[in-house]
């Protein structure tokens, strides 16, 4: 689903000099697959996430996601292959003086929508996803009155709107506690499950990649580290990856309750 063959990217310095975030890397995800961006802060992580969306637009290399290589896209083809990839942020990043629904409703109206029966399924759609996050009876409540998991769950809809075939996730449970944590990763895992949406998840929160996670790779330097298949993680050769072997695999809350 996702492929990255020899990415580079690095940033102009205030020095003059460059910093080589991202260096060389190559990388594949599966369809359907909950994979694991980790790593301490700095390594590189957001960056090579962004790098999967050309939100960062790589110095060398090729992206491809979906069967369709970014890299080689115009600009306008570019804006529609985006549609297949979701985001969602640390901060949420929701607009604040529009309704969940409008939120939600936003890439949809975006994207060339006029006629009455436009709206119609516009208004469907959105219903749909405030569902899918268990925030159906929210859609008229404002960011605000909405608590931080509420918030991220109405970015996740958001993201899902139209009907992406990735979703990336850029530290999204670091600004929330631990049981709100658990419930996130809940849903993030239900919706890989129900709609097969593959997810790339950023974060340097270990427990999200051993409950969470299938597969991961650990971050260094701006370089993959070790690729590491989380359900069988044997002996890992980097310090996070022993610490991930350490941890073992820990059960989502929900996966607790189902198996009671
Ligand atoms: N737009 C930018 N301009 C200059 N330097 C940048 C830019 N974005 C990232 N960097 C630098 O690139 C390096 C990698 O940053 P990145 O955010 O990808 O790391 P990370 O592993 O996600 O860390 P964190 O968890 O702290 O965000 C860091 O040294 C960062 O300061």
């Amino acid at each position: 689903m996702i492929e990255l063959a020899g990415v580079r990217k690095s940033f102009a310095l205030p020095d003059g000099g460059r910093l080589d975030a991202v260096r060389d890397v190559s990388l594949k995800v599966r369809a359907g697959d909950i994979f694991g961006l980790v790593g301490r802060s700095g390594a590189g992580k957001s960056t090579l996430l962004r790098l999967i969306n050309l939100l960062e637009q790589p110095d060398e290399g090729r992206v491809t996601v979906a069967g369709q290589e970014l890299t080689a896209l115009s600009k306008a083809s570019l804006r529609k292959a985006r549609q297949s990839i979701g985001m969602i942020f640390q901060q949420f990043n929701l607009l604040q003086n529009a309704t969940a629904a409008d939120n939600v409703a936003f890439p949809l109206r975006l994207h060339g929508v006029q006629g009455q029966r436009d709206k119609a399924r516009i208004e469907q759609r959105v219903q749909e996803c405030l569902a899918l996050v268990g925030l159906a009876d929210k859609a008229r409540s404002y960011p605000a009155q909405l608590s931080g998991g509420q918030k991220q769950r109405v970015a996740i809809a958001r993201a899902l709107a139209s009907h992406p075939q990735v979703l990336l996730c850029d530290e999204p449970t670091s600004a929330l506690d631990a049981e709100t944590t658990d419930e996130l990763l809940a849903t993030l895992r239900d919706i890989n499950v129900r709609l097969g949406v593959t997810i790339v998840i950023v974060t340097h929160e270990l427990p999200v990649i051993t409950s969470l996670c299938r597969h991961a790779a650990v971050i260094e330097d701006g370089r993959v580290s070790e690729l590491l298949d989380v359900q069988n993680l044997g002996q890992p050769r980097t310090r996070i990856g022993q610490e991930l072997a350490r941890l073992g695999r820990q059960p989502l809350v929900e996966e607790e309750r189902l198996h009671a």
